[in-house]
C-alpha cells in the first residue's frame, strides 16, 4: 500500500490514517523523507497570491494550534506538515493538508508550469 512507510504518531487510528494518507498522495502530496509528514508545492501567478495563501494557512494554524513549515518563493509555496508531539504523522496533519488544498483553490493556485518564475520572460 502506498502509505505503508508512514510513521504514524502514537495513539492514532492507523487504519483511518492510512486511508487519509493515500487520499492525500492522490491529491499531489508526497511523503517526506522520514515518513513522518507530507509535503506539497502550490503554484501561483503572482507573489502576492503566494503570500496571501501563506497568510490564510497561518490563520488556520493559529486557530488549530498546528503549524507547518513553509517556504515562499516568487510564485510558489512549499508546505510541510508533520506533528512534533506526539512525534509522527497524525490526523491533524491530514486536516491541515486538506485545508491547504481548499485554500489553494480559493487563492487561484495554478499548475506547476503556470506559476510565476524568476528571471526574464522573453
Ligand atoms: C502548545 C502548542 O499547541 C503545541 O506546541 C503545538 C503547536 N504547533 C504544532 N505544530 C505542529 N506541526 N506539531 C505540533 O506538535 C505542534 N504543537
Amino acid at each position: 500500500m502506498a502509505s505503508s512507510a508512514f510513521q504514524f504518531a502514537e495513539g492514532e487510528d492507523a487504519q483511518q490514517l492510512a486511508r487519509d494518507a493515500d487520499a492525500l498522495l492522490q491529491q499531489g502530496w508526497a511523503q517526506d523523507g522520514d515518513g513522518m509528514g507530507v509535503t506539497k508545492t502550490f503554484h501561483f501567478k503572482t507573489y502576492f497570491k503566494a503570500v496571501a495563501f501563506v497568510n490564510m494557512i497561518a490563520a488556520e494554524s493559529a486557530s488549530k494550534k498546528h503549524h507547518p513549515t513553509m517556504t515562499v518563493r516568487i510564485g510558489s509555496v512549499d508546505v510541510h506538515w508533520t506533528t512534533h508531539r506526539p512525534r509522527g504523522f497524525t490526523q491533524k496533519d491530514v486536516t491541515m493538508a486538506q485545508h491547504c488544498d481548499q485554500g489553494a483553490d480559493l487563492m487561484g493556485a495554478v499548475d506547476p508550469g503556470q506559476g510565476l518564475k524568476c528571471g526574464p520572460t522573453i
